[in-house]
């Protein structure tokens, strides 16, 4: 599959405190790929580094071929990056006018018609659609910054957490909404504490203290006792 993003040895830190060492990181078009760790590790510093919200100190970023670590986060997200924080939405915008703040770069038309599908995918926030989005529970809140990334239309969906607040059911609805947009062509990158997502992923990173401990697929992490035991506690047939 050919690469939509590579990092290569990346080098990033906070101050004069370096978090991630010689990191490196590939998504193929089309690919879903998670990264594990336990807290602490870097995941967020990583994926906040790839959309351009912490600059490089070393290493290179490459999307579709060119290099991009020293693009804004919003020529990255034009380019098809988007991506969902932990956080994610505007508290003091309506849930409306968060998906509209999503598709920023696009047309009138192209937002209508893209809420519209949104709404369709998440039913949960149509209901909500005037409210303020400060005024949603936190699992809705993590729905609407999901549909507010999708907005774009993107080639790439950068999601940190977004199993973090919702109830197990609404995970699995994230999972499917997400595999349905992968069917369409969506790659993603997620960093994830809910091993549950291993279900939906092709290719696993395990960062650890701000290195890469592992990278393969979801069967060659099920299959590594030892790695299986450290990072989750439990042997690969009970997961
Ligand atoms: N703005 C910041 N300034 C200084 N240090 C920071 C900042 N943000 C994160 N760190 C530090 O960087 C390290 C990695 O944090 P990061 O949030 O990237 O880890 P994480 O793997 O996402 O953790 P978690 O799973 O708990 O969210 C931690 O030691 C953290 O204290």
């Amino acid at each position: 599959m050919p690469s939509l993003l590579c990092a290569e040895q990346l080098q990033v830190g906070y101050g004069k405190m370096q978090i991630l060492w010689d990191v490196h990181l590939e998504v193929a078009k089309g690919e879903r790929v998670l990264i594990l760790g336990p807290n602490g590790a870097g995941k967020s510093t990583l994926l906040k580094t790839l959309i351009g919200l912490i600059h490089t100190w070393g290493g290179q970023i490459l999307y579709d071929n060119q290099p991009i670590q020293a693009m804004r986060v919003d020529r990255r997200i034009r380019k098809g990056i988007s991506y969902v924080s932990e956080l994610g939405v505007v508290p003091s915008l309506t849930v409306e006018d968060n998906l509209r703040l999503g598709g920023y770069y696009s047309s009138r038309h192209e937002v209508n018609q893209r809420m519209q599908e949104m709404f369709e995918e998440f039913p949960i926030i149509k209901q909500k659609r005037k409210a303020l989005a400060g005024s949603l529970s936190g699992g809705q809140r993590k729905m609407l910054s999901t549909a507010k990334a999708l907005m774009s239309h993107p080639q790439l969906l950068i999601m940190d957490e977004p199993s973090s607040g919702l109830a197990p059911l609404l995970v699995t609805e994230v999972m499917s909404i997400l595999s349905r947009f992968q069917k369409q062509g969506l790659s993603f990158l997620i960093a994830e504490q809910n091993v549950k997502f291993l279900d939906i992923a092709d290719k696993v990173y395990i960062l650890d203290s701000g290195r890469m401990a592992f990278t393969g697929t979801v069967d060659e992490l099920k299959k590594n006792d030892a790695l299986h035991r450290a990072y989750f506690g439990v042997s690969p047939v009970n997961t």
